[in-house]
């Protein structure tokens, strides 16, 4: 079966919504009035409206304007309107998809545990409990352990909650860095819900249940930076606690508020929230922080950066919740810059710190290429990199392209772009009603747009499952944001392709760029050498070691490679982890939106050069050594 199968049905079902001044009829990119076709897509683009222009007109539309997470009750009529007729041909759609991939896809593998093998991991701290080897090892209790293996799959532990569990469950504070798709939602949900359930009183007694109460008192607050990691966190501690009794609860911005109040009236356990929305809650005094005994900062180094700082410092430290020593503090991530862990003191206890892999490394799972590219020459070779990789299928038919850039007004005009030449694409970017960006990665990830350009607010977290290549149209100013978004691909054990387009303007980030990649025993272009000298901000001066210079405490740490189990004292590689981190792109608390708005990056003047030597050296038909033609993503079909 071919997308042209659901595409055609989108079309053929597709309804004319109803036009309401001040919210206009969003039709997708790829359905409006083209004339081209994707990759032989057959769309009707007759039951489609013209293309006029952005067809959004939604800008600014503050924070409670963008509905919730699909068609939840309590919108207005307007907004009912406006959706419905969507809906129904969404739902369409979605339904053929499903067909399709019950057809199309196999069951999951599960993770490729020996891509984790030799992980090197490194703790500090004092008394550090024992890493496990299987969840067997370790009292989750039944019905989580139930869900652990009949809902999820886990078959074991990955290397990061082989040891942040047993750290968590032994009630120490915790700095975990993991690198992206090796499992830390689950290292630190797990110890959370088994917390949760293992507390003296009930947690219906604590939580209210039974009664309405006005103020919500959660056990555990997990806070996220951006609304769609929140709702994934979500969506997997409800996975997790099914059956457990524990109430798992959801606060973030842009969605209505008053569906999310009234869902904490039955009693909330687990709060996942971003900073604003939380904020907002126990202002209106609906929640209340003074219970918790968990507090866990999903990407961590981001939330304690300038953007977040002080709202989370509010939270953590001026309302009413426990201080450290009574509460237990875990934070993760994949990067944890040398200020941010000083930073990230202030709200631990006498923590052990854990490092799977590097600190900022990226996983050796994500095959890493550097293309030289003017700006002028950049949709030139997007072009020629999507038609290559569409022709060749070599990275499975049903896989997704994820592209980055620099801005939100960047993300529209290449969305669009790509959408009049033929390619299925949607955009994600803050600057977009929350409606609009669930719906865009709704459709990307059901493969109804396989392509989706976004700004950094898609960077973090964000677990898409066949997600196959990243092409960073426009490189970050930091590495550690390039490490984050490459780590959308390659994630549980699979492999995946990340691409770069790299020019003069983007040699801050050289060095690091170049490090990065011989760290992962990957081949760096030896032009990239020329620009090394020129690197600053983006420079984390990774230093001689492969392994260590992590925690930032520097002293009495232990570390041993994974596949040995015998502890040895280390001293660390000399570490400057720079920590330039870009600043666009987040919920941020007070808009809910990307704080910066850079104008176009990407001009719109049509592009008609030949691809440059190096793409085609990269991607051309060689198939030799990490050509393109040679680079199977594997897991994905
Ligand atoms: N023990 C396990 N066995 C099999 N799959 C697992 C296991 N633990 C987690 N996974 C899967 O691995 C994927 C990545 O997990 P997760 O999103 O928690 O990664 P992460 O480390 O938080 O990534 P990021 O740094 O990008 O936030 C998810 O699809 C998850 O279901």
């Amino acid at each position: 079966m071919s997308y042209s199968y659901f595409s055609d049905s989108y079309a053929a079902t597709a309804e004319k919504p109803v036009r309401h001044s001040g919210r206009s009829n969003y039709n997708p990119p790829h359905l409006r009035d083209q004339n081209t076709r994707p990759f032989g897509y057959s769309y009707r683009s007759e039951s489609q409206p013209p293309n006029n222009g952005r067809g959004r007109g939604r800008r600014g539309g503050g924070r409670g304007g963008g509905g919730g997470r699909g068609f939840v009750p309590g919108y207005s009529e307007l907004d009912r309107q406006f959706r419905e007729p969507y809906r129904r041909t969404y739902d369409t759609v979605v339904e053929k998809l499903n067909e399709v991939e019950v057809v199309d896809e196999k069951p999951s593998m599960g993770i490729n545990f020996d891509a984790y093998e030799d992980i090197p991991v490194e703790t500090s701290g004092s008394d550090v409990p024992k890493p496990v080897n299987t969840f067997a090892e370790i009292d989750l209790g039944e019905a989580l352990n139930d869900n652990i293996r009949n809902r999820c799959k886990y078959v074991k532990p990955t290397p990061i909650q082989r040891h942040a569990i047993p750290v968590a469950l032994a009630g120490r504070d915790l700095m975990a860095c993991a690198q992206t798709g090796s499992g830390k939602t689950a290292a630190f949900c797990f110890p959370i819900i088994c917390g949760v359930l293992n507390l003296q009183s009930p947690p219906e007694a604590a939580a209210g249940f039974g009664r309405r109460e006005m103020t919500a008192y959660p056990l555990a607050l997990v806070l996220s930076p951006t609304r769609e990691l929140c709702c994934q966190i979500h969506e997997e501690a409800k996975k997790f606690c099914y059956q457990t009794g524990v109430k798992v609860a959801v606060a973030y911005g842009g969605a209505p508020i008053g569906h999310q109040l009234r869902s904490f009236e039955k009693g909330v356990d687990i709060l996942v929230a971003t900073p604003g929305r939380l904020t907002d809650v126990i202002e209106r005094s609906r929640v209340s922080l003074k219970r918790v005994k968990y507090l866990a900062l999903d990407e961590a180094d981001r939330m304690l950066d300038m953007g977040f700082e002080p709202q989370i410092r509010k939270i953590v430290e001026c309302l009413d919740m426990p201080p450290p020593g009574r509460r237990q503090t875990m934070l993760f991530s994949a990067t944890f810059p040398e200020q941010i862990q000083r930073l990230a003191s202030d709200f631990l206890s006498n923590y052990i710190f854990l490092s799977v892999g590097r600190v900022g490394s990226s996983t050796d799972l994500i095959l890493q290429k550097v293309v030289f590219v003017d700006d002028m020459e950049k949709r030139d070779c997007l072009r020629n990199l999507l038609r290559d990789q569409k022709a060749n299928g070599n990275l499975g038919k049903n896989a997704l392209t994820l592209v980055f850039v620099e801005t939100k007004r960047g993300a529209d005009s290449l969305e669009r772009w790509l959408c009049q030449i033929g390619f299925p694409a949607t955009a994600i970017h803050g600057d977009k009603v929350q409606y609009e960006r669930e719906r865009a990665l709704n459709i990307f990830k059901n493969g109804v747009t396989p392509i989706l350009v976004a700004t950094d607010v898609a960077s973090r977290g964000l677990d898409i499952p066949r997600v196959a290549h990243v092409i960073n149209f426009d490189l970050p100013k930091d590495i550690d944001s390039y490490v984050h978004r490459i780590g959308r691909t390659g994630r549980a054990g699979k492999s995946g392709l990340a691409t770069a387009f790299f020019n003069a303007k983007n040699s801050s980030i050289a060095k690091a760029l170049s490090e990065l990649i011989k760290e992962a025993h990957q081949e760096s272009p030896s032009w990239l050498a020329q620009y090394v000298d020129g690197s600053s901000s983006g420079d984390r001066c990774y230093g001689s070691s492969k392994f260590g210079g992590r925690d930032y405490r520097s002293s009495n740490s232990n570390s041993y490679a994974a596949d040995n189990n015998s502890y040895s004292t280390t001293g660390y590689a000399a570490a400057d982890y720079g920590g330039a981190n870009g600043g666009s792109g987040y919920d941020h608390p007070s808009s809910g939106y990307d704080t910066a708005d850079y104008g176009g990056a990407s001009g719109s003047v049509e592009y008609a050069p030949p691809p440059p030597a190096e793409f085609s050296d990269c991607y051309g038909g060689g198939g030799g050594g990490h050509g393109y033609e040679s680079i199977v993503a594997g897991g994905w079909e």
